[in-house]
């Protein structure tokens, strides 16, 4: 049987570890899309199509490979919201999440190059955050650890202690919901033509 490639179509060192918690042996080739957060789409649909921009961008420079793409958004009272653009964004993205409920969007796409075969899927987890002071706001900002992390910040970073309550996948909100790669993993390799 024909040695699979995986490759991760990503630059984050969260998703990098997080797929290593998985097993599989797998290239690193970051994408090279720039992602436009735009809000006239749903948040899922957003998530879903960002995540097949990465990996589709990566498999136009591959040969036959298994391509594992992840893209992750705040969902919060109808805003959505990715990476911070600076740290006013930063300031702008916390002081809205303060004290406030949302989830955290997570779109996979694997392509199965040898199959010519796309899968998509999203993971969703609630967070509840406490109210945070102007003052802990620009601290956070301060370490750096909000600038490229969706809604300005890391569930497992210094941000944890903002967090008053998680529901559901907590690798889903740092941004690879290993539950649902593994079951798209197992498909794929379940797959008797692959
Ligand atoms: C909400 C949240 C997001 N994040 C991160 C996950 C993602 O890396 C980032 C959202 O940005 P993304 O655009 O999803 O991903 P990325 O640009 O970091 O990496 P790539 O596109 O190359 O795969 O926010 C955390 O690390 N912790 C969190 O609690």
């Amino acid at each position: 049987m024909q040695k699979r490639r995986f490759v991760l179509a990503s630059n984050s060192s969260r998703r990098i570890a997080l797929l290593k918690l998985l097993g599989y042996k797998f290239d690193i080739i970051p994408h090279e899309i720039e992602e436009d957060v735009c809000c006239d789409i749903l948040p899922s649909d957003l998530v879903q199509n960002l995540a097949f921009l990465k990996a589709n961008d990566v498999a136009k420079r591959v040969d036959d490979a298994i391509i594992i793409a992840a893209d992750t958004i705040i969902s919060c009272k109808g805003a959505i919201l990715g990476k911070p653009k600076d740290v006013y964004d930063a300031k702008r993205m916390l002081s809205m999440l303060s004290g406030t409920e949302h989830d955290v969007l997570s779109g996979i796409c694997i392509i199965n190059m040898p199959l010519k075969k796309k899968l998509l899927r999203i993971g969703r987890t609630y967070i509840k955050i406490r109210h945070i002071t102007e003052e802990e706001i620009d601290a956070y900002i301060q370490t750096g650890e909000p600038l490229d992390k969706a809604g300005a910040y890391a569930i497992q970073g210094k941000g944890k202690k903002f967090i008053e309550k998680i529901d559901g996948s907590y690798t889903n909100a740092v941004g690879l919901p290993l539950e649902i790669v593994r079951e798209m993993l197992n498909n794929i390799l379940n797959d008797t033509n692959a």
